[in-house]
């Protein structure tokens, strides 16, 4: 398999994420023989430094020659008295909309090992394994107008949603459900509120008649987000709109033990994005304290999803359950008063999955 991926590390910790990613995949392509071609490209605070712009044409462009784009993170807070438009954030919402993934999967998994690391109790998220669905090139994101009008000291932003974005989203959603084993689907709405998501439920429900398997509830976002932490067990896909699951799925960052841990995968579009759920983390960038687990596990989304490697993929995902289980953890997951646990950097963790993955791999070939 080859594959060409265009590679966004971006700002903050993005590049230092990236980098041990990279390592893991090319860890992939030796044992497996696969060859993965990096196209590094600049987005972001990145893109202003260098032309001004978070979304250089050339990356644009070449992305777009690509088979996958794997991103690290966007923002950098020397930019923030920039308005929205032209912040480093904007290069990113950018380039979502031109590649044109509109469902965006981010698993959230209770990992056994960092069971002390959640501030909920044990038996709470024992087992909890959540995918959520969030639709990514609608809402408030991308609604007009837009605008701050300081004469009128007054400002707008639109949430519009057409029910053929509702549907391509619910029905992305719908089919995975319906290949997990609980089969449960939650759409997740302000229908008390709001028209945009009466249409939503009235959507997703005529959605689920082609699904009979799936069984589906719809809850208001405000108590969702307090069953997320109560019960995440009783959860399996949760389906957002996109600011709703914005939110949420940072909140599931509460189950998993750390926002460093979630991947992502945005398909749907002319070329998916593979990129982690965290930012660019400017309290923690160039210390070395980054967790790069997110960025990695988001690299096996894309080698089963952009790749078609399962096996390749399950290596890396069985990689972290290991490193977790042997005690290593970077800041972010390391519990004080825990016996058996060894503090990592960024670089350290990253170099013990690449042994991980290629132990896995070599293990799962010769067993062909
Ligand atoms: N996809 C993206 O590029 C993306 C996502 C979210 C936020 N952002 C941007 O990132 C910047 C910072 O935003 P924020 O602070 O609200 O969110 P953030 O996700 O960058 O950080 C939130 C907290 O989580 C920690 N954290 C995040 N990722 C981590 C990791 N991999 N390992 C260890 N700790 C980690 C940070 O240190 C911080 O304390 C902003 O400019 C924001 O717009 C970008
Ligand atoms: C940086 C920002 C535009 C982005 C979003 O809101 O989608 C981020 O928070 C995310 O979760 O990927
Ligand atoms: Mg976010």
């Amino acid at each position: 398999m080859h594959l060409r991926i265009a590679l966004l590390a971006g700002d903050g910790i993005g590049p230092e994420v990236i980098q041990e990613a990279v390592n893991v995949l090319d860890a992939v392509g030796e044992v497996g023989g696969h060859t993965f071609e990096y196209m590094p490209l600049l987005i972001g605070g990145a893109g202003i430094d260098a032309h001004g712009t978070p979304l250089p044409n050339e990356t644009l462009q070449k992305t777009l020659t690509c088979d996958a784009a794997l991103l690290g993170a966007v923002g950098d807070n020397k930019f923030n008295k920039l308005a929205p438009s032209e912040r480093p954030e904007a290069g990113l919402l950018k380039i979502r909309a031109e590649l044109g993934g509109f469902a965006n999967l981010r698993p959230a998994i209770a990992y056994k090992a960092l069971a002390n690391n959640s501030p909920l109790r044990h038996e709470i998220t024992e087992g909890a394994d959540i995918m959520f669905v969030r639709e990514l090139l609608g809402g408030l994101y991308f609604g007009e107008p837009r605008l701050w009008d300081k004469q009128l000291r007054r400002a707008h932003n639109t949430m519009v949603y057409t029910q053929d974005e509702v549907e391509r989203v619910a029905r992305i959603a719908f089919d995975i459900a319906a290949k997990r084993p609980k089969k449960k689907l939650t759409s997740v709405d302000k229908a008390n509120v709001l028209e945009c998501s009466q249409m939503w439920r009235f959507v997703v429900d005529q959605v689920a008649n082609e699904y009979p398997n799936v069984t589906v509830e719809h809850q208001l976002v405000d108590s969702m987000a307090i069953h997320l932490m109560t019960r995440p067990r009783d959860f399996d896909v949760i389906l957002t709109e996109n600011l709703f699951g914005d939110i949420l799925s940072d909140e599931s960052g509460v189950i998993t033990g750390s926002l460093g841990m979630l991947p992502s995968a945005t398909v749907g579009g002319k070329v998916n994005l593979y990129e982690p759920i965290h930012g660019s983390a400017p309290d923690i960038a160039g210390q070395g304290k980054a967790n790069p687990i997110g960025t990695i596990l988001t690299a096996a989304m894309m080698l089963r999803i952009s790749g078609g490697l399962e096996t390749e993929a399950k290596g890396i995902e069985d990689a972290v359950v290991q490193v977790l289980e042997a005690g290593y953890r970077t800041p972010d997951i390391l519990s004080r008063n825990v016996d058996g646990q060894h503090a990592v950097d960024t670089q350290l963790m990253g170099r013990l999955l690449v042994d991980l993955v290629k132990a896995n791999l070599a293990a799962s070939l010769s067993a062909l």
